[in-house]
């Protein structure tokens, strides 16, 4: 059975005035966390009410687990759990209390997946206090707990961690990756910060304008990220043996551009230069390299400010 449950293709949205998704083809295997980033008005919020239903593409098409007609689609859509506008929460009322006025509405007959969700967000132990005095992190969480009352395969979440502090980031940040860790749950984020999804999202996809501007892994974005020196030598095979033999380092890499990164000795380039060249190696670049993740993505929407562009 094929593992991609959604695939979008020359999916565009258009508004009055606005294109807001321009021909987007885009593919979500299960199992994964896909980070959905972009800046304000970049389209996400649109991409992601489309696929649960609150809109409809101008033009293109989209399939949930192999469906593309809109009356099957509705049918798959039973199959996700979304929060996608701010979760209308009543206040003087209990997590508990909140979830069974959800689980009413929506029509689920079971009562002990309440008690069951909220255990999965981590809320089961809050008792009789009332959502007012909850942390923005609880009510987030409490959101989350709502969208997963269906047992959802598939979890859809519009910027959860925005307006969060640190310890509501971590909170977040560890609760979808048991989500998914546990119980197998894709899970599709977005956020306008790239960082904020570092180490939760397994993909990213970067969106600007309403296209797609980029899908890379995790390890991908490490790789990209991460500082390190830079080298372009004549012979990097050989380049390669000195890092070894002489800097005693396995810390480095070749890159299929025959340019070498090298992770160790970001301190003392000198000393690669030297070992280098007492190898009468030809060095022909050695600088330090790597973005931080906000960089990154500022290069890649093509920002301005502090942006180096992506060396090697
Ligand atoms: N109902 C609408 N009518 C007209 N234009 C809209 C509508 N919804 C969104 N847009 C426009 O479409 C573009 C994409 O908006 P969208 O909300 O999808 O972006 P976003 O990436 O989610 O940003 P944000 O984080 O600000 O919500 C924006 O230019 C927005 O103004």
């Amino acid at each position: 059975m094929s593992s991609v449950i959604l695939e979008a293709h020359d999916l565009t949205k258009e508004y009055r005035h606005t294109i807001a998704l321009d021909h987007i083809d885009l593919k979500i295997e299960k199992g994964k966390i896909y980070g959905f980033i972009g800046q304000n008005g970049a389209g996400k919020t649109t991409f992601l009410r489309l696929v649960t239903g609150l809109a409809f593409p101008t033009s293109g098409t989209l399939s949930l687990w192999g469906k593309t007609v809109e009356k099957e689609l509705q049918e798959q859509r039973k199959r996700i759990g979304c929060m996608i506008e701010t979760p209308a929460l009543f206040p003087t009322m209990t997590a508990y209390q909140n979830m069974e006025i959800q689980r009413i509405q929506r029509g689920i007959p079971d009562k002990a997946v309440i008690q069951k969700t909220l255990d999965m967000v981590g809320l089961k132990d809050t008792g009789k206090k009332a959502v007012r005095n909850f942390s923005l992190g609880m009510r987030q969480r409490l959101g989350i707990a709502i969208a997963l009352l269906n047992t959802p395969e598939f979890l859809i979440l519009d910027e959860p961690i925005n307006g969060l502090d640190p310890a509501g980031i971590v909170e977040i940040r560890n609760l979808l990756k048991s989500l998914n860790k546990e119980y197998g749950m894709t899970i599709l984020v977005s956020s306008h910060i790239l960082e904020e999804l570092y180490q939760t999202a397994s993909e990213f996809v970067l969106i600007d304008k309403g296209k797609i501007i980029e899908e890379i892994s995790d390890r991908e974005l490490n790789d990209r990220c991460k500082r390190h020196i830079a080298i372009k030598a004549t012979d990097p095979q050989k380049a390669l043996i000195v890092l070894e033999e002489t800097l005693h380092t396995d810390s480095f890499k070749l890159m299929p551009d025959g340019m070498i990164r090298l992770y160790d000795y970001l301190d003392d380039m000198e000393k690669v230069a030297a070992a280098l060249s007492d190898a009468h190696i030809l060095v022909t670049g050695l600088s330090v390299a790597g973005d931080t993740l906000e960089d990154y993505f500022l290069s890649k929407i093509g920002g301005t400010g502090n942006v180096k562009s992506p060396k090697s």
